[in-house]
């Protein structure tokens, strides 16, 4: 089972990168965290946002195969605590398919990609900056990993 986070935005800053890594390189092999980064729309002075979330929209949605569990980071989702994460975890080792982590951008997600996910899962009621949205949900996925095969890490 891969475990695919599927964010807006290149070129993170290094701190971002480093983070994300750190957690990464942790996951084993069974359950491997993949990082694939969506193009953000353009934006700018006189930019349309609508239009810039309808094109990473496109973009995420072309990369939603039929065979996925997917599951929206979004602020007004459910919020989950790490154990529960931890069971989600087992079942989704369970299902066997891979898992899709929407995160959008600046702006949010497209509508349309908040409607085909399964589930919405809020990390806070705090609204965050999508790249450390990035850092706080590898964490949360090796340490949800942790938990379920009893690594002292979580405690
Ligand atoms: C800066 S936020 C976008 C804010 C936008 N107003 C919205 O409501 O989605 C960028 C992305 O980070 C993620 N995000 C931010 N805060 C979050 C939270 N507390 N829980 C889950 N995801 C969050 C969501 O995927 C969001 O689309």
């Amino acid at each position: 089972m891969k475990l695919r986070v599927l964010a807006v935005g290149t070129r993170m800053p290094g701190w971002v990168a480093e983070g994300v890594e750190e957690y990464r390189k942790r996951m084993p092999r069974e359950c491997s965290l993949l990082i694939e980064e969506i193009p953000p729309g353009p934006r700018g002075k006189n930019a349309d946002v609508a239009r810039a979330i309808t094109q990473e929209g496109d973009r995420m949605l072309a990369r939603l195969d039929a065979d996925l569990q997917i599951v929206a980071l979004d602020v007004q989702g459910r919020p989950w605590s790490t154990p529960e994460l931890a069971t989600r975890l087992d079942g989704w080792k369970l299902d066997g398919r891979d898992v899709a982590l929407l995160i959008g951008g600046p702006d949010g997600l497209d509508p349309r990609c908040l409607a085909r996910a399964d589930a919405r899962w809020s990390l806070s009621r705090l609204t965050l900056p999508h790249p450390l949205v990035r850092v706080v949900l590898a964490e949360q996925l090796y340490r949800a990993w942790t938990l379920s095969i009893g690594h002292p890490y979580h405690r």
